[in-house]
């Protein structure tokens, strides 16, 4: 195992109702003045905001609301948003809403106290000094970004879509109520559950040894995210399942199965360029790359991808023949996506082969390599995205 640094503040407060009590938290934290950050108008239409802007005047805060982010959540929102906030002096920024939202505010908390364009720290030009305080009020199981560091915001000029991570943005708060899910439609709930096993998986394909800690916490969740999401999409309102998906969202993502190890995070570099282009969900995007990805890399580590095999997905060991296990294991995890209602070749999420050079060109690494457990240059970035475009086999 590696030496590491755990640091993960944000407070979480989990359960029925917790909505009611945001303004409280946030007078607490000695916010004045509250910009409401919001997607669709089902937001509204549920009632949501409204009971997030009464609580919010039951504790003496003024708020203005900013909605209107759309899922890959753009630059051209994140803009607005900054200069809202410095014309209404805003001081805290509450995300209610999905991992878009979340990473749309955490882009405006960055840009507000920052005189130049806030694209420069995607672009790595400049560091933040400062960023406003976010909270959030999640409303789908799937990113993470409730308490990760992370923001992904696509930029409208070409279309291009980008992680920025910085401790400076880690929600100081999350409220995680598993009943505001239960309107999540089913394509969204297993978008969702791809995304988390992604973060699952790319910490979980390492290549630091003597990691079974943190190996059998990954193995655990991806099993309770399976079977959990089962039970969600037969019945969409059953509390225990929604909540145990909502918190795997968070723990798949908070780092505590990461700590220690290499991660390699190829697949989401990937899959950016799919969910920018094509507007696809981004967990449908990975439902995409992640099976292709497995089966370029398998025979860098067979023995790891035998122990997935067997440990998440049931398979039987075949100790003289470990790949036929390795290999299993990827058609089992494939099967189950499928059986989730998740894409797993290009065209259906009607992304073309055509487009492979534009999505390279999109990927920008030039002479560089992405990922760590395989490090995979320009020409290996093409072959997964070539595998991707198969139609899937039967299983
Ligand atoms: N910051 C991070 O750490 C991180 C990590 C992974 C992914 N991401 C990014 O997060 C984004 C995806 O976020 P997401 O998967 O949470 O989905 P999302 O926020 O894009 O929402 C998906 C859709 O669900 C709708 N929706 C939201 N809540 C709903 C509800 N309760 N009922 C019905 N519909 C609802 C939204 O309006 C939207 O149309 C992508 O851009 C992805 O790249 C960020």
């Amino acid at each position: 195992m590696d030496n590491f640094t755990f640091y993960n503040p944000t407070r979480i407060f989990f359960g029925r109702g917790e909505e009611n009590h945001v303004g409280d938290r946030i007078r607490r934290l000695g916010g004045t003045k509250v910009l409401i950050h919001y997607g669709s108008a089902s937001a509204v239409k549920s009632g949501l905001i409204y009971r997030v802007t009464s609580s919010l005047e039951r504790a003496g805060i003024p708020s203005v609301p900013l909605g209107g982010v759309r899922p890959n959540p753009r630059s051209g929102l994140v803009t607005d948003g900054i200069d809202l906030c410095r014309k209404e002096n805003v001081d805290f920024i509450l995300a209610v809403g999905g991992g878009s939202v979340i990473d749309s505010a955490k882009a405006i908390a960055l840009g507000v106290p920052y005189d130049g364009d806030f694209w420069d720290f995607f672009d790595g030009k400049a560091f933040p000094a400062s960023a406003l305080p976010v909270g959030t009020v999640l409303t789908v199981a799937a990113a993470g970004s409730e308490s990760s560091p992370v923001t992904v915001i696509t930029r409208e000029d070409g279309m291009v879509k980008r992680p920025y991570s910085s401790d400076r943005i880690r929600p100081v708060f999350s409220i995680l109520n598993p009943e505001l899910t239960t309107t999540l439609p089913p394509y969204q709930t297993a978008s969702g559950a791809t995304d988390m096993m992604a973060h699952i998986i790319e910490r979980y394909f390492t290549n630091t040894p003597g990691v079974e800690l943190t190996d059998r916490m990954g193995e655990s969740v991806l099993l309770a995210i399976r079977s959990e999401t089962l039970r969600a999409l037969k019945n969409p309102d059953d509390y225990d399942a929604r909540a145990n998906l909502m918190w795997a969202s968070t723990i798949a993502h908070n780092d505590i199965c990461g700590v220690g190890r290499e991660q390699d995070w190829a697949s989401h570099a990937l899959e950016h360029e799919l969910s920018a282009l094509y507007d696809c969900p981004h967990g449908a995007g990975l439902a995409v790359i992640l099976p292709a990805w497995m089966e370029y890399v398998i025979e860098h580590d067979i023995n790891r991808f035998a122990q997935f095999a067997l440990r998440v997905w049931g398979c039987e060991m075949d100790f003289a023949h470990p790949d036929v296990t390795a290999r299993a294991g990827i058609r089992a995890f494939r099967a189950f996506l499928r059986l989730i209602g998740m894409p797993t070749s290009f065209a259906e999420i009607r992304a073309r082969e055509d487009d492979i050079p534009l999505l390279l060109e999109k990927l920008r690494i030039g002479n560089n390599t992405i990922g760590s457990f395989v490090k995979l240059d320009i020409s290996d970035c093409e072959k997964i995205y070539r595998l991707a475009c198969r139609p899937p086999l039967a299983p």
